[in-house]
């Protein structure tokens, strides 16, 4: 395995792994140091080959939602894949921990890698619940705890982020493009790269992010900024007028010109005063027009959407008609966005009348400016005209919630469970090694997800299962599966990653795919119907006993 160092590349931040990169920030140091302090005193008593499993799971729903996108797996994958510490790493925990810390011991990390354990995981892309393991590590206790921290961060934001994209996906409807314009306002580049990757898993369709273009094989897209309008004052600063039309070799016109006399007609038919309109801003279009003549796509509203920005849009499109383009459509980043959208697609439906320019009907219109999932069920509402949301801050920020409470937990040692107690009945882990399954109704729909322990034989179609809440003793159901999916499949074992890994195309269509499962009562946006998650009879008991043996009983006097 080569230095991590030298597998970076000149920008030091991301190597190049073929089929999808990984972040170069990603690698053994990126962890807490309690992990280390703990590997160092597992090491110094004796427990480093210890058998161990962790469970890493959530707790609850993000979103006041009551579904997860598990996200993320195949960047822990490829953390497990290039786990090593390199020596400049060992140089500085030398140099970090404290001073007695023995050299055996740095010789032993800067031998470790992570061939030893056997990850099991959910399919990136699955819908997940609260409490149902999305990732099981197995293998001796220093690697499985040192991998802890980093899991974690690998997971937990994608995991949030997939979700809050494919809420926002659920709202917009399927015929509307979303395209993420977040990096600006992420948490940071490492944040904002991430936000671009997972909200196109989750079911955005496109970024304006460039570099997440390049990295992960994302459409990336985009419109232009205020500044470009407003960096033309007038026609006189135009200096390139002249268009070639695209399809009559030696005709050439002047784009300006053409803009000019449609404007003049265009204020008759839409009733708006050519002085009132700015100059600078046909100026702009007209240059924007020049460099994409194919791909125009203006931004209305730097002065007025209806007294300026439309007329100037439209007037420019029938220009680049008359030499044989068709404009894309409009960016609209303020005011009313349901009334403006709606205004728009009148004025384009006017023009393509009365102009006879059937593809005007068809023109794109982009609406962004703090959209968040409320404003777009609140734009539904009301009726508008929009085709494309850019959304930017509340995607990337995962506004309604900053976070997703992954966590990892050991589960069993040697063979023996461990159980986390805890005074709220919900934190308490489920102990031992578990598996799970999903069960469906005829309907094809999830009904319930069932974890039991590992021994058990699991339950099978056609066959009543008992299906127990894992703390409330009285609920309880029986459920006849006409469907078992084993959620569980090795990922990594033997130092190798054991399953063909899906593109991030796949993931994506896996994520509509999964969501489809799922009733409309657990994914409706308000008061959702929580899904179903219980244990076997068995698993039930088997955590009870242990409840009770660990509990201390207290003594009243
Ligand atoms: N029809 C609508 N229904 C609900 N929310 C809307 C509607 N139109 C726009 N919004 C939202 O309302 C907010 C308006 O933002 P704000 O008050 O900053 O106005 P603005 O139009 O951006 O003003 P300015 O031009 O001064 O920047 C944005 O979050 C936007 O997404
Ligand atoms: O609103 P968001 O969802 O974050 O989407 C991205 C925003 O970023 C851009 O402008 P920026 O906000 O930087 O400047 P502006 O609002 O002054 O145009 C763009 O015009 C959007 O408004
Ligand atoms: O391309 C755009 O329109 C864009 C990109 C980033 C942020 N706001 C808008
Ligand atoms: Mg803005």
């Amino acid at each position: 395995m080569g230095d991590r160092e030298t597998r970076c590349n000149a920008g030091g931040q991301f190597m190049d792994r073929g089929r999808m990169n990984q972040n170069g920030v990603v690698q053994p140091l990126l962890t807490d140091l309690y992990q280390i302090t703990m590997a160092y005193a597992y090491w110094k008593s004796g427990k480093t080959d210890d058998h161990s499993v962790f469970d890493l799971f959530f707790r609850s729903n993000p979103f006041h939602g009551e579904f997860t996108i598990f996200a993320g797996l195949d960047e822990c994958l490829r953390f497990l894949e290039s786990f090593h510490y390199s020596e400049s790493d060992i140089e500085y925990l030398r140099r970090t921990l404290p001073e007695g810390t023995e050299n055996e011991f740095f010789d032993y990390l800067g031998d470790l890698t992570a061939k030893d354990v056997t990850l099991h995981a959910i399919d990136e892309g699955t819908v997940a619940f609260p409490r149902v393991p999305i990732i099981k590590v197995e293998g001796p206790l220093i690697i499985a705890q040192l991998l802890e921290t980093t899991l974690l961060t690998l997971v937990n934001y994608a995991s949030l982020m997939a979700t809050n994209a494919a809420r926002y996906r659920m709202v917009a409807g399927k015929h509307v493009n979303l395209l993420e314009f977040g990096l600006r306002r992420a948490q940071g580049p490492d944040g904002g790269l991430s936000a671009s990757k997972y909200s196109y898993t989750g079911g955005f369709d496109g970024t304006s992010n460039v570099l997440a273009g390049k990295l992960f094989n994302i459409p990336v897209k985009g419109t232009h900024a205020h500044a470009y309008i407003t960096s033309f004052s007038g026609i006189e600063e135009l200096k390139a007028r002249l268009l070639k039309h695209k399809l009559t070799a030696g005709v050439t016109g002047d784009l300006l010109e053409l803009a000019i006399k449609y404007r003049q007609k265009l204020s008759t038919v839409l009733n708006v005063s050519m002085e009132e309109s700015s100059e600078g801003e046909l100026a702009a279009m007209v240059s924007y027009a020049i460099a994409f003549p194919d791909g125009f796509m203006a931004l209305v509203d730097t002065y007025d959407v209806k007294r300026s920005g439309l007329l100037n849009f439209c007037a420019v499109a029938l220009a680049l008609n008359d030499l044989g383009y068709q404009a894309v459509g409009i960016r609209i980043d303020s005011g009313d966005l349901a009334y403006l959208s709606c205004l728009a697609r009148e004025t384009f439906e006017r023009v393509a009348e009365r102009f006879k320019v059937q593809w005007f009907n068809k023109l794109t219109i982009v609406a962004s400016n703090d959209i968040n999932e409320e404003t777009i069920l609140s734009l539904n509402e009301q009726g508008h005209k929009i085709d494309c949301f850019g959304i930017g801050t509340h995607l990337v920020t995962c506004q309604r919630q900053p976070a997703l409470g992954c966590v990892y937990k050991l589960v069993e040692i040697n063979g023996q469970p461990r159980i986390k107690l805890s005074q709220d009945v919900e934190k308490v882990t489920m102990p031992g090694h578990k598996n799970a399954y999903r069960l469906y109704s005829s309907d094809g729909h999830a009904l319930i997800d069932l974890l039991q322990k590992v021994s058990e034989t699991p339950p099978e179609v056609g066959q009543k299962v008992l299906c127990r809440h894992p703390f409330q003793e009285s609920k309880r159901a029986y459920v006849i599966p006409s469907r078992v999916e084993p959620l569980y499949k090795i990922y990594w074992q033997n130092g190798k990653i054991t399953q063909k890994l899906p593109t991030l195309e796949l993931v994506r269509e896996k994520v509509q795919k999964s969501l489809k499962t799922l009733r409309n009562d657990h994914k409706r946006t308000l008061n959702p119907t929580p899904y179903k998650v219980s244990v076997s009879d068995n698993l039930y008991n088997f955590i009870h006993d242990l409840w009770l043996q660990n509990a201390p009983i207290g003594e009243l006097s």
